[in-house]
């Protein structure tokens, strides 16, 4: 596609800058508690009534605490910590202070500066992660200390969900807002980028290498598996996380259809967390379904995050391989995530090259950008696009199950659920009381 194409007509005083924005994970087992803390802080991940709003920081205590232990669990199981740093620094750019600790690593991060060098765009490429390190703000002060004068915001994730890149990105906006360098700032973001052609082949090509590992491989059933959300996001804010990941899915099946592939496939939803209704099928739920039919070859196909963490390490890699083979599948694949696929880095480089001329452009005012399930634009203006109302959505985490869910919206419910609320704000205003004795809360 573009190695050839000619140097790009920057002003000599421009200097371009690329943010990669993604989840982050614990680099350790000490950081899991703290970054689950900092994950259910988020009012894009837990949306309390107005009431309750006061009440975020000590919930988001209260329930990192609670689940530490299992997460903990998880994270040990696949070396003690998350490898999502390590892959989207790779993604990114090579540090020279991450070089002292990851020695032998090359960066996804330094693969995609070292791709748009090639094609004659010097960028500097930076990794904001939103709930652990390195932090959006960390990479927006080396921003700011690089004098980066255009800035292309690109969050790791193919598909837009508003408890995603919607978050990272109202993180941005309120930074953005906040600081006099960054209003002036020429930027623009790639919300989505699922229907990239690179994108979709590069995924096609993962899936068919896989096909050679099975005794039968036109038997094999392609079996999608996408992270989660509850319904409510989808159905209620108007998240456009489903209708982009069914788009995704169908795109990939006809590039392999292109090819001559003709197995069957299936789309599931996989990591539901706690008792809210979660987009369906869920994805044990349909593993089970599917070995009750007969089939005995599935490929688990992780599609909604483009590098390995511990829900394809950990949730696909044991759990839904154990919970296949004890419902009758015998052989067993799982696609590699992209990490630092070539065709994958290259393609996101020519997205990069692509945004480029909307930096600081009214991109919704495009007729071809208004196009795109979600178009190309400024934070602002999409977020003004998606989720403007920010409605209160039935939070998905444990402590709602003794109450306010949707399948419990009675008196009941909400009257245990303000006690435990009530309970656990004096609990944590005096510093005492039975979860700081039984060390669910730090003393
Ligand atoms: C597109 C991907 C993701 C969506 C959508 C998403 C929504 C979402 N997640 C939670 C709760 C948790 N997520 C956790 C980890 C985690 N989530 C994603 C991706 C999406 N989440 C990734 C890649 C990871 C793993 C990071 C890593 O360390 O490797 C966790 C912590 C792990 C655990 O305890 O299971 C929680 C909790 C909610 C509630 C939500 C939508 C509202
Ligand atoms: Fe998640
Ligand atoms: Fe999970």
């Amino acid at each position: 596609m573009s190695e050839t194409r000619q140097p790009l007509a920057l002003p000599q005083d421009e200097k371009v800058g690329v943010l990669l924005l993604n989840l982050g994970g614990p680099d350790s087992l000490e950081d899991v508690q703290p970054f689950l803390f900092n994950l259910f802080s988020d009012p894009d991940i837990i949306r309390l009534p107005r009431l309750f709003r006061f009440l975020q920081k000590p919930l988001a205590e209260f329930i990192s605490a609670a689940r530490a232990p299992k997460s903990a669990e998880g994270y040990a199981s696949i070396g003690g910590g998350s490898p999502l740093r390590r892959i989207t620094e790779e993604q990114a750019r090579l540090d020279p202070r991450i070089l002292l600790v990851t020695v032998f690593s090359f960066s996804q991060a330094r693969a995609l500066q070292k791709s748009l060098e090639t094609k004659h765009l010097p960028a500097t490429v930076y990794v904001g992660m939103r709930y652990w390190h390195p932090f959006t703000e960390e990479a927006i002060e080396q921003i700011k200390k690089d004098r980066i004068t255009r800035l292309v915001v690109l969050p790791l994730y193919p598909q837009f969900s508003i408890s995603t890149s919607g978050s990272s990105l109202r993180l941005l906006e309120s930074i953005f807002r906040s600081d006099e360098y960054l209003v002036n700032m020429q930027h623009t973001v790639i919300p989505s980028w699922y229907q990239r052609e690179g994108y979709v082949k590069a995924m096609a090509s993962l899936i068919e290498k896989e096909f050679s590992k099975f005794p039968n491989p036109e038997d094999v059933h392609i079996f999608f598996s996408a992270h989660g959300v509850p319904v409510a996001y989808v159905e209620e804010a108007g998240d456009p996380y489903k209708a982009e990941m069914e788009e995704c899915v169908d795109l990939i099946m006809s590039e392999l259809r292109s090819r001559g592939v003709k197995n069957v496939h299936s789309l599931a939803y996989q990591s539901r967390v706690g008792p809210v209704e979660w987009l369906k099928p869920y994805t044990d739920v349909k593993i089970k379904e599917l070995g009750q039919n007969g089939i005995k070859s599935l490929l688990a196909v992780p599609i909604s995050f483009v590098s390995e963490h511990i829900e394809t390490l950990e949730e696909i890699d044991m759990e839904y391989k154990e919970l296949a083979l004890e419902s009758g599948i015998v052989h067993w694949g799982r696609v590699p995530a992209l990490n630092c696929d070539s065709t994958f880095i290259t393609d996101l480089a020519d997205a990069v090259i692509e945004a480029l001329p909307y930096v600081g452009a009214m991109a919704v005012s495009n007729l071809e950008a208004r196009q795109a399930l979600v178009p190309l634009g400024s934070v602002g203006e999409l977020l003004a696009t998606y989720d403007t109302q920010r409605r209160e959505l039935p939070a998905p985490v444990a402590v709602w199950e003794w109450g306010w869910t949707k399948s419990a919206e009675t008196w009941n419910g909400r009257v245990a659920m303000l006690a435990v609320l009530v309970l656990l704000v004096l609990e944590i205003a005096s510093g005492k009381g039975l979860l700081h004795q039984w060390g669910i809360l730090p003393s």
